[in-house]
């Protein structure tokens, strides 16, 4: 199959387009800086070829879906490598090393000589195993968008004593952090001999303001029992120049760069400047979050812990409200622009009456709003707990406080907290309406994310650390991740360009709804308006007019426009 950095429409695609008189897509048209002659003929021989492919008239409506899908950006389009099959298959590939330097050398894999390694059958990934973004098909569907497998190749694109790799860690903290650490040293140490591994300190700005740390499995060897990270983290400082300034300069050929969707924003700069230079390095992104709120990939590591740690303090919430009068338990848990903790945690504790998450905007007062539903539970049950999570209700806090918005260093959102502004709000309203009521108000957000990760991520955390580090070894550059129950090495930009989200128009909020009893807070016409949105973010075609979401839905059992893997 050959694979493509240069996307063009067919000819006669681009003369229908003028006689309908719609605009050339200069997305199509984008190029990557040439090859001399000799070396373009050297990557088209390579199995990671980057040739100048045409597309079929077929196959360019489905490219052209995948950045409206995907919002590629005009320059991101550059890096773009998307090869096709039979029946709509789509690769959307990864960078490798041979893009821009085609003479790089190959070597077996010294995993082939590994006693532990070495017994198994067919250890070595096919280089044609790829990986679907979407499982539920029906008879006629075309195969669609894959990712290249991840895992260890036949041939190796340095050899162990050449690499010298280094790990960061950016954002905020999440379980399993010290694990994924633990896990690069070990593994590049016990899997492919490699002696020179770094810790950069601090996030990003440690790049080129501290001083690295020498990593060795003995130095990491009990980190996994520990919160944080060892490394230390940070927010802003992201100066790519002198990044890749000081990689050059060290003599780095191997980035580990675990963080959330900022992080991997940096590291898709990284990779961009380690590529203009013509630097031999291969970048691997971690992602990192413990909102689970990273795009394509099924689940992030940690957010299992942080699901179990949040049942403590909803239990804690329960025992307090079922022990008073009129008892209101209030537990607000992360999730900045997603819900998936509260969504998650609330679903497997079974005591929770509201849950309220950011992509599920509600209201207060009158009919159907949050305080008539809370006086009608305790009129029900004598007590209620409320999960709310920090990104929720935004709109209300800002316009009943007017504050000006403020920005972390990293220029996110900072946030007001809702927990202590549902807290009074709730107080007011009965102690105007002359009803005796408690609330406790528990805010273990913190905690929730300090811990050590549980076994469970333990797992998860060592698998997605040997996936980055036999890609890197192989000489891609990547975010990995698990998509569909299998580790894949997935473009930098699919990653960056959408976020992850709880789609409250799928079954599992539904299934929320449906255990808590709440009020879903919106109208039909919002419901449709919601599900509209996300059929276009999943390029669904669009709903004809008159035909509301649930009708389409009975008409097509099938239908699932929940972006990670709606069971
Ligand atoms: N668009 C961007 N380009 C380059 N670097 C970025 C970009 N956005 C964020 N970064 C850098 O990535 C690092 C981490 O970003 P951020 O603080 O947003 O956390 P995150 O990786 O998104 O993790 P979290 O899940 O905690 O939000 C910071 O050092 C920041 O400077
Ligand atoms: O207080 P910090 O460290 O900026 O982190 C808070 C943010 O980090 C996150 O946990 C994401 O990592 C968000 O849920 C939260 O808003
Ligand atoms: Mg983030």
């Amino acid at each position: 199959m050959a694979s493509s950095h240069i996307i063009l429409p067919p000819d006669d695609d681009e003369e229908e387009q003028r006689r309908r008189g719609e605009d050339e897509d200069p997305w199509a048209r984008s190029v990557l800086p040439p090859l001399a002659p000799e070396q373009a003929m050297k990557a088209a021989a390579s199995p990671f070829s980057a040739t100048c492919v045409r597309i079929s008239r077929d196959s360019y409506p489905n490219l052209r879906a995948l950045r409206n899908a995907s919002s590629v950006s005009l320059s991101d389009a550059a890096y773009v490598k998307i090869s096709e099959g039979d029946f709509g298959y789509i690769l959307d590939d990864v960078p490798h090393l041979v893009d821009y330097l085609p003479d790089a050398l190959t070597y077996p894999n010294p995993l082939q000589d590994h006693p532990a390694y070495s017994t198994v059958r067919q250890y070595f990934v096919n280089e044609d195993d790829t990986v679907p973004q979407k499982m539920v098909v029906q008879k006629n569907s075309r195969r669609g968008v894959h990712f290249r497998r991840a895992g260890p190749r036949q041939r190796v694109y340095f050899e162990s004593d050449e690499v010298k790799a280094c790990i960061v860690t950016c954002g905020g903290l999440c379980p399993g952090l010290n694990t994924v650490i633990r896990e690069l040293v070990c593994g590049l140490s016990h899997m492919y001999n490699v002696s020179k591994i770094y810790g950069i300190q601090n996030g990003y700005k440690g790049f080129y303001s501290s001083n690295y740390l020498t990593l060795t499995p003995k130095s990491v060897d009990d980190i996994h029992k520990r919160g944080g990270t060892i490394l230390g983290t940070s927010r802003g400082g992201h100066d790519t120049k002198k990044i890749v300034d000081n990689i050059q300069d060290r003599g780095i050929n191997q980035v580990y760069i675990i963080g959330g969707d900022g992080t991997q924003k940096g590291a898709y700069e990284i990779y961009k400047e380690i590529r203009k230079r013509g630097l031999k390095v291969s970048v691997a992104g971690v992602p990192k979050t413990i909102d689970n709120d990273i795009a394509i990939i099924d689940k992030s590591f940690g957010f299992d812990t942080a699901v179990e740690e949040a049942q403590r303090a909803i239990d804690s919430a329960h025992v307090e409200a079922c022990s008073a009068e009129n008892g209101i338990g209030l537990v607000k848990l992360m999730g900045r622009y997603s819900g998936f903790i509260a969504m998650y945690a609330t679903l497997a504790s079974r005591d929770v009456d509201c849950c309220l998450v950011p992509e599920s905007p509600f209201y207060m007062d009158g009919e159907g709003g949050l305080l008539q539903y809370i006086e009608k539970r305790l009129k029900e049950n004598k007590h209620m707990v409320i999960v709310v999570a920090e990104g929720a209700g935004q709109d209300l806090i800002a316009k009943s406080l007017s504050t000006s918005e403020q920005q972390d260093a990293s220029g996110n959102k900072l946030l007001l907290d809702i927990g202590l502004w549902l807290t009074h709000k709730i107080k007011d309203y009965f102690k105007s309406k002359k009803v005796e009521m408690t609330i406790k108000y528990i805010d273990p957000t913190y905690m929730i994310r300090a811990i050590p990760s549980n076994a469970s991520d333990n797992v998860y955390c060592t698998l997605l650390s040997h996936s980055a580090i036999h890609g890197a070894m192989a000489g891609y550059s990547f975010t990995v991740g698990m998509v569909n129950g299998r580790h894949a090495y997935i473009p930098f930009y699919r990653v960056t360009s959408t976020r992850n989200k709880v789609n409250i128009t799928d079954r599992m909020w539904a299934r929320l709804l449906s255990s808590t009893n709440q009020p879903s807070f919106m109208s039909l016409e919002d419901i449709d308006d919601q599900a509209r949105e996300t059929d276009r973010i999943a390029n669904k075609p669009p709903l004809p007019t008159g035909i509301n979401h649930r009708a389409a839905n009975s008409l097509d059992q099938s239908a699932s426009s929940s972006t990670n893997g709606e069971i």
